[in-house]
């Protein structure tokens, strides 16, 4: 089975996967906990282009194009899907992923590329059985991850989460395995939530 966490910054996906993980692992399943973007050569690659803090998407000076942006992050799936998501999936251990092309998705078009763009480009994707998308104002997970963002991002960095989560929303509304969780509630209320999902899913099996 392969589920995936989505939602904007500071929703609680890590903190979500993590005890999915650990819930599965209870259970005597074989779970794999992976994220994106990955800590291989293209996720570094992207941390240093694309996600550093102040010097955010700076090649020798000049920022790198959106579209140069969307095909790292592809890039960096291709090689998550080939080397560890299909082959754990046909080895029949749960695959969780913190992230996945809804991300791109969401954050690509958010800043401003064509949706039906991004879909084609992320079509070698696989799909999950499900996905799991922590609904969050952004206010709240502005509170969350304020320590993370230097004062001068911070409106700029709210305005953009703001259209994240509203094409999160969008998005749920055309892909049917996107299912929308209540992220304000208690890490154990969020949990909960997800395990009865969780247990829908496997009864189908
Ligand atoms: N339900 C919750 N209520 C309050 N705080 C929470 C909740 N879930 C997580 N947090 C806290 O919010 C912060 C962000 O959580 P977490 O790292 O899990 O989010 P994330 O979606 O993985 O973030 P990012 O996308 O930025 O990596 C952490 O400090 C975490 O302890
Ligand atoms: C996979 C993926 C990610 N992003 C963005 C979303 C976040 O702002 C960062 C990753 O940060 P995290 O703390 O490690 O979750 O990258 C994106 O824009 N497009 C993508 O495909």
């Amino acid at each position: 089975m392969f589920i995936v966490i989505e939602g904007i910054d500071g929703a609680g996906k890590s903190t979500q996967a993590k005890l999915l993980a650990e819930w599965f692992e209870e259970r005597g399943y074989e779970v794999v906990l992976t994220k994106e973007p990955t800590d291989t050569a293209f996720g570094k690659l992207i941390r240093k282009l694309v996600l550093t803090g102040g010097k955010e998407g700076i090649i020798d000076g000049a920022r790198i194009s959106h579209e140069a942006e969307a095909l790292l992050f592809a890039a960096d799936r291709a090689e998550h899907v080939a080397k560890l998501i299909k082959p754990s999936i046909e080895a029949g251990k749960i695959v969780i992923s913190d992230r996945y092309f809804y991300s791109s998705l969401a954050y690509q078009w958010a800043r401003g590329l064509d949706l039906e763009w991004l879909i084609d480009l992320n079509r070698f994707a696989v799909r999950p059985d499900l996905v799991i998308l922590l609904d969050l104002p952004v206010k709240e997970s502005m509170k969350r991850i304020n320590g993370r963002s230097i004062k001068t991002e911070f409106d700029r960095i709210a305005e953009l989460q703001k259209r994240v989560r509203e094409n999160y929303l969008k998005l749920a509304e055309r892909f049917p395995e996107m299912r929308i969780v209540n992220a304000l509630a208690s890490v154990e209320d969020i949990h909960n939530d997800i395990v009865a999902l969780v247990e829908h899913e496997l009864s189908k099996k």
